[in-house]
């Protein structure tokens, strides 16, 4: 399943159309979509139902979606916003059909004021919003404003068709006003809005219609996003990565080094070296000053300890480096000079390496050696530390959180995981393509501090057992999640949930 921008959608409408499939069916079925969807929940045919349409397609759909609730025999009261003289073509037909199917159907909204204002004050079970969809291209008006704020007072189960209305489909940013759905019955794919900026808060459960769009034209989409979910995951894991055979031994499964340097923080190194462990790999080296021995050898026992010399660090890193199958390095670092030599020496090996964390930060003020590496790399930053990379505010990489990730990733061609909620993954394959992912896997518990470390030390774990660098990534960001979602099956056990429960509910 994919999520796509306003306009690629709009390009597989057309591509479906194209191929002979009119228009009124997709809306057909479209609106069939959305019906099922509301008399699930609402199998009473009492319940009494809103329906808002505004002159576009979005409209359209509405219509559409009243016709066959009244069909079914529910209450429907059918309400126009806009302007009446501006409608699309198929919105008029679907008013031309719902008016001559149901005769006496009164459309609120375009006369009889009084009648109209009454009509929207009753009170209804279901509100529907087929407001505006993918086609919002503008701010709106003051009055329309006050409509939405108004429609959002209401009581009422919140339905939108597609996308709430006043949500940019694109980037997820609010216009001036937003319909605040507890369902979005979405047609086709995701749009991406649905993920990014203020689309989670606003769209309440997420449902995709299948409306038959012809699948052969996504390949036309360069920028469309796969979304990863548990389904996903579960159907193609076995594929994508290497199984577990029962004549090995630890060496089959790699050896994950992981660097300290002399600031860090170890709670951090000691996450990632279980998570570690837990997703496989053979063995984990931790590569730290003399002093931090006694600690790790007490919190992971199972871990080998290379103790180093503070004067004397990048002769010993050397060795340690090839001595493994990968480096990870950055969860708990300082960005300090000794923190900088270090990750310029890794840099210049040939030894696969994931940074993360202080190791994006130490990168970001000097991106020349970084991009002169010898290695194969992933990094996994945060927004912040995206925002620290591409020199942005943060402010600035969440409004375009695909652009930066698209550019930054083939700029410096890394494959890439910006952390989030809902994470965007960009993998850059052998040939120099780009692909990009979003993960929806995982919850609210994993907004806790060391998560990340967990996830570093996941995928570097997958990589040292011989998987390629980027099926090592996807695959980490959703073993990372859905450990998250093992262990936090309710509130109460997202709010309880710390960075070592993560590490312990690994498959
Ligand atoms: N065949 C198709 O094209 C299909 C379209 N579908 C529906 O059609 C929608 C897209 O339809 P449209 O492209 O007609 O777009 P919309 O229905 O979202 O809205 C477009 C109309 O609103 C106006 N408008 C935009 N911003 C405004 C603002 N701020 N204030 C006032 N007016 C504004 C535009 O000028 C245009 O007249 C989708 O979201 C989906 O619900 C679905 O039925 C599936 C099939
Ligand atoms: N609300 C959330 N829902 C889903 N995943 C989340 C949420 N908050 C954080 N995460 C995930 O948790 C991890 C946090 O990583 P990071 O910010 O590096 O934490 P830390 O630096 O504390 O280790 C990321 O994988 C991120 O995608
Ligand atoms: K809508």
């Amino acid at each position: 399943m994919y999520a796509l921008t306003a306009k690629s959608m709009k390009y597989m409408d057309e591509y479906t159309m194209d191929k002979g499939v009119p228009s009124s069916v997709l809306m057909e079925n479209a609106s069939r979509g959305v019906v099922n969807e509301i008399t699930e929940r609402f199998p009473d045919t009492n319940t009494r139902v809103l329906v808002m349409c505004g002159p576009g397609n979005n409209g359209g759909d509405g219509v559409c979606v009243a016709r066959w609730l009244l069909h079914l025999g529910y209450s429907v009261t059918l309400y126009f916003v806009g302007d009446p003289n501006r409608t699309s073509k198929e919105f008029r037909r679907q008013i031309r059909i719902i008016s001559s199917m149901f005769p006496d159907l009164k459309i609120y909204g375009t006369e009889d004021a009084a009648e109209s204002l009454k009509a929207l004050r009753s009170e209804y079970d279901v509100l529907v919003d087929g407001i505006f969809g993918t086609g919002l291209n503008r701010r709106f008006g003051n009055n329309f404003v006050k409509f939405l704020e108004y429609v959002n007072s209401k009581k009422g189960y919140k339905v939108a068709i597609d996308i709430p209305s006043g949500l940019n489909a694109t980037t997820g940013q609010i216009m001036n006003a937003v319909f605040r759905a507890d369902l979005t019955v979405t047609m086709g794919n995701y749009k991406t809005g649905l993920f990014f900026c203020e689309g989670r808060k606003v769209s309440g459960e997420v449902k995709v219609v299948d409306i038959g769009l012809a699948k052969r034209g996504y390949r036309d989409i360069p920028d469309r996003i796969f979304v990863c979910d548990r389904e996903f995951f579960r159907k193609t894991k076995d594929m994508a990565l290497i199984p577990r055979t029962e004549v090995s031994h630890k060496g089959t499964y790699g050896t994950v080094g992981i660097v300290v340097s002399p600031g860090s923080m170890m709670g951090a190194a000691m996450l990632s070296a279980k998570a570690s462990y837990r997703a496989g790999c053979g063995l984990v080296k931790i590569f730290c000053p003399n002093k931090f021995t006694g600690f790790f050898n007490v919190s992971i026992p199972e871990a080998v300890v290379v103790p180093y010399k503070t004067d004397d660090v990048i002769g010993a890193l050397d060795d340690f480096v090839e001595s493994v199958d990968v480096v990870l390095a950055g969860p708990g670092m300082k960005e300090d000079a000794t923190g900088r030599l270090i990750i310029k020496e890794i840099l210049a090996q040939e030894t696969p390496v994931v940074l993360d964390a202080g190791a994006l930060n130490l990168i970001s003020k000097n991106l020349k050696p970084f991009r002169k590496r010898k290695c194969p790399c992933i990094i996994t930053p945060h927004v912040g530390e995206m925002a620290r990379l591409c020199g942005e505010d943060i402010q600035v990489i969440e409004k375009n959180r695909i652009g930066f990730t698209k550019k930054f990733s083939e700029l410096y061609r890394v494959s890439m995981v910006v952390k989030s909620d809902v994470s965007l993954v960009s993998l850059i394959k052998e040939d120099g393509t780009q692909r990009l992912y979003l993960n929806v896997t995982g919850n609210s518990g994993l907004a806790t501090a060391g998560s990340g470390d967990v996830l570093s030390g996941v995928i570097a774990s997958l990589i040292a057992q011989g998987n390629s660098e980027n099926n090592s990534l996807l695959y980490g960001v959703m073993i990372h999640g859905m450990a998250a979602d093992k262990f936090a099956v309710d509130e109460d056990s997202r709010r309880k949930m710390m960075a070592g429960d993560i590490v312990e509910s690994i498959f």
